[in-house]
């Protein structure tokens, strides 16, 4: 019996002694609970990268957007996931720098907060093919539907419709390195809103539950937003502290359809500049009033 065994095997008997006892006790009990949640996590090893993916996440502070750059390591073959307008510069020296081939520039779905880096991105690196959900109402070169997938060099990318946040959101899911990026369908330890752009709180619920939440456990989830500073999750993480999607369905539509949140800054222009891709330029800062 190694290690891990035999405590696993002392904490299970303590444990079930300590069933039953006063209020302190149960205390402890609940704390033990916790302990062994938490030891169970950090055995949940996640799946090492392969040696020939390359994934590097990057941020935008402005919407507080996280876009995820992929590679084969070996063809140099590239997409880029939710990239965002202000940033295409950034992220089109980034690959030239890394000697990488960008493919695609792929968006989870027709952002409402910032102006997609797909178009512009487009014009930097030509040869860049824009992608999309085909329900997400947006132009673009390539559309997706539900389980199609998307390669680049000897990687696959597999797309899932999750409706909710959009009708046209997706989330994608790369098996063998055993990650999916959420877009804004699952927040760490939270959702995207419900409350505009065809936002429906129970179909979001069905969506997570069933295309997100039933992944392995130990896969781990990149969402295009976090606004405390994490940076990923996991399916088991989400599935016992995300404080909504824990909750029945009825519950989660009392909490999405109260969330009373201030529209985005940006939903104005972004929304009508992403339904054509995003723009082929930063456009220049209107001037004070
Ligand atoms: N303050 C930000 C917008 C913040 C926001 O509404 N985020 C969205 C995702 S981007 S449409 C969301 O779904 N939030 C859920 C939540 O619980 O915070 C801005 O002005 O851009």
């Amino acid at each position: 019996m190694n290690g891990i065994m035999i405590a696993k095997r002392s904490l299970t008997t303590l444990l079930s002694r300590t069933q039953n006892l006063s209020k302190e006790r149960q205390f402890i009990f609940n704390n033990l609970k916790q302990a062994r949640f938490c030891a169970y996590l950090a055995m949940q090893q996640r799946t090492p990268y392969s040696r020939d993916f390359f994934f590097r996440q990057l941020f935008d502070e402005k919407s507080w957007t996280y876009s995820y750059l992929l590679a084969d390591v070996n063809t140099k073959e590239a997409v880029i996931i939710d990239p965002v307008l202000e940033h295409a510069p950034r992220d089109s020296k980034i690959i030239h720098e890394l000697g990488l081939k960008l493919k695609f520039a792929m968006n989870t779905h027709c952002h409402a907060d910032h102006i997609t880096g797909s178009g512009y991105l487009k014009k930097l690196l030509p040869g860049t093919l824009s992608v999309i959900g085909g329900k997400a109402g947006a132009n673009a070169d390539r559309f997706l539907v539900d389980e199609e997938t998307v390669e680049f060099g000897r990687h696959k990318i597999v797309a899932y419709e999750t409706p909710g946040h959009t009708n046209g959101c997706m989330t994608f899911v790369i098996h063998e390195q055993g990650i999916a990026f959420t877009g804004d369908a699952l927040l760490i330890r939270g959702c995207g809103r419900t409350d505009f752009q065809e936002g429906d709180p129970k179909t979001l619920y069905k969506s997570v539950h069933n295309k997100i939440l039933s992944l392995p456990d130990n896969f781990v989830l990149y969402p295009a937003h976090d606004y405390q500073g994490r940076t990923e999750t996991t399916v088991a993480e989400e599935k016992k502290y995300n404080p909504r999607l824990t909750r029945s369905i009825e519950e989660f539509v009392e909490i999405m359809n109260n969330l009373n949140l201030p529209y985005p800054k940006q939903i104005d222009k972004a929304v009508p500049a992403n339904r054509e891709c995003g723009v082929y330029d930063i456009p220049a800062e209107e001037p004070k009033k």
